[in-house]
């Protein structure tokens, strides 16, 4: 049974394209279940690539001895173990486990360089209910009652969990039956951890109360975690028609329902790697910001971020692209790294517009900040003050400062995604620079 339901996984997740499985190997039951199956697993599939990871925190006594059992187990089944040490900075027991889990996780995305692998974790259905009650403990909506997802994409590839559906007494059955060892955390026993003491006293209790508890607890989850999925797909939906360049349009959210229109808000703060709101702050983002007079600037700060409004548009600042640089040298075609991305130059003699390529002797420079100089956008009559170019461009005052200036000695000849110097746009069939920034 445990083996017919972990192969069903592992068979989708060579459907998607997988070849490489990484088992997050702690040594504990559950992963120490998972190395076992996947084995038996490979030996049916001899050209799947199988290895594993384990992450040495330190924070036990036994960690040493841990790895030692990692060793052995992988050295008698012949799978390639990778192990790492990581420092753990010290704080409270609780904020250290995450701390610890946070490395954990940069270490098994550093593994997964290619789009065939996943990195395979243990937990397994009683994880899902802890974690639930856990989200319910702290108030938290759909995407915390759902859990944790069978799979998701992970740095280059996918984590995978494909024991989700096997409850820890199916997996210690198994492990039993196998005559597998493995390892006790004893940290594990500390009621004083809300995780723990979830495991230990809630949930025996409603075993006992009601036979086929954690049955019905995961088929919740299991729901949950569809309606979630659906959803996700109609925030992407909205989420592409909110979008404006780096922005978002106030014009467009105001469209959509107050739930659609805060999932669409999440969901950009997550793709830009931001921290998420809170409640309060979620409602002053859309009343106090989004929703400000017209005359007014508003602005949310929040953890090195701002939320900003520009006309009918939302824009997402960090402070790291809060101080640009006042001028550096571009020793082209050398790609040229800016605080908030990456400047190349490709030659081309078709497709968007291209700048001329400075003579030999010009030097090439890229300055940001607010020059009082006069341009001559090559889409424009006649030259004019770079800030009345701006305006006329809609473009927000506290953006143009991060807007990368092409000079050549003391000509400013490009705005890096906005435009062109009349004398320095190609003709056609001329070749030139295509100039992009990625962020
Ligand atoms: N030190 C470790 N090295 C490698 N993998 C680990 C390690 N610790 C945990 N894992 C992986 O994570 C799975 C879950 O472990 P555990 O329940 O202890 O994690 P957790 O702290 O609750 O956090 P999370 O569930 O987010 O991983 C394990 O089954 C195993 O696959």
């Amino acid at each position: 049974m445990i083996l017919t339901t972990l192969f069903c996984q592992l068979d989708e997740l060579q459907r998607r394209g997988v070849h490489h499985f990484i088992i997050a190997y702690s040594g504990g039951l559950d992963s120490q279940t998972l190395l076992d199956g996947c084995h038996a697993y490979k030996l049916q599939h001899p050209h799947l690539q199988l290895s594993a990871c384990h992450v040495h925190h330190g924070l036990s006594d036994n960690a040493d001895q841990w790895l030692q059992h990692c060793q052995k187990s992988c050295q008698q089944l012949a799978i390639p173990l990778t192990f790492e040490h990581v420092q753990v900075a010290k704080g409270n027991r609780q904020s250290l486990e995450a701390v610890a889990r946070e490395a954990r996780y940069r270490v098994f995305e550093s593994l997964v360089d290619r789009a065939d692998c996943a990195v395979l974790t243990g937990h397994h259905q009683d994880d899902q209910i802890e974690t639930l009650f856990l989200s319910l403990k702290r108030g938290s909506g759909l995407d915390g009652l759902s859990a944790m997802p069978a799979l998701m994409p992970f740095a280059n590839g996918l984590l995978a969990r494909p024991m989700l559906q096997l409850s820890r007494s199916e997996l210690q059955q198994f492990a039993e039956a196998q005559q597998l060892s493995w390892i006790e955390d004893e940290s594990n026993q500390d009621d004083k951890f809300d995780r723990n003491f979830i495991r230990n006293q809630l949930l025996p209790l409603c075993q006992q109360r009601w036979p086929g508890f954690n049955q019905a607890a995961g088929r919740s989850v299991g729901l949950l975690g569809q309606e979630r999925t659906v959803l996700e797909e109609l925030t992407a939906e909205d989420y592409s028609n909110c979008k404006r360049a780096s922005a978002l349009s106030i014009g467009a959210l105001k469209s959509l329902s107050h739930g659609r229109r805060d999932r669409v808000l999440r969901h950009w703060l997550r793709l830009r790697q931001a921290p998420l709101w809170s409640h309060a702050q979620q409602q002053q983002a859309w009343l106090h910001v989004a929703l400000a007079q017209q005359d007014a600037e508003p602005q949310l700060n929040w953890a090195g971020w701002q939320l900003r409004r520009y006309r009918d548009e939302l824009h997402l600042l960090n402070d790291k692209t809060e101080r640009p640089i006042e001028q550096i040298e571009w020793h082209w075609p050398k790609p040229l790294t800016l605080p908030n991305g990456k400047l190349r130059a490709f030659v081309t003699d078709s497709g968007t517009e291209r700048l001329r390529e400075p003579t030999d002797d010009q030097s090439v420079t890229i300055r940001f900040g607010q020059l009082k100089k006069r341009v001559r956008p090559a889409n424009r009559n006649g030259s004019r003050e770079l800030k009345k170019v701006w305006q006329e461009m809609a473009v927000a005052p506290w953006l143009r400062q991060h807007i990368p200036l092409v000079f050549y000695d003391e000509e400013c000849v490009a705005a890096v995604g906005y435009w062109i110097a009349k004398d320095y746009l190609c003709q056609p069939g001329e070749s030139g620079w295509h100039i992009e920034l990625k962020c």
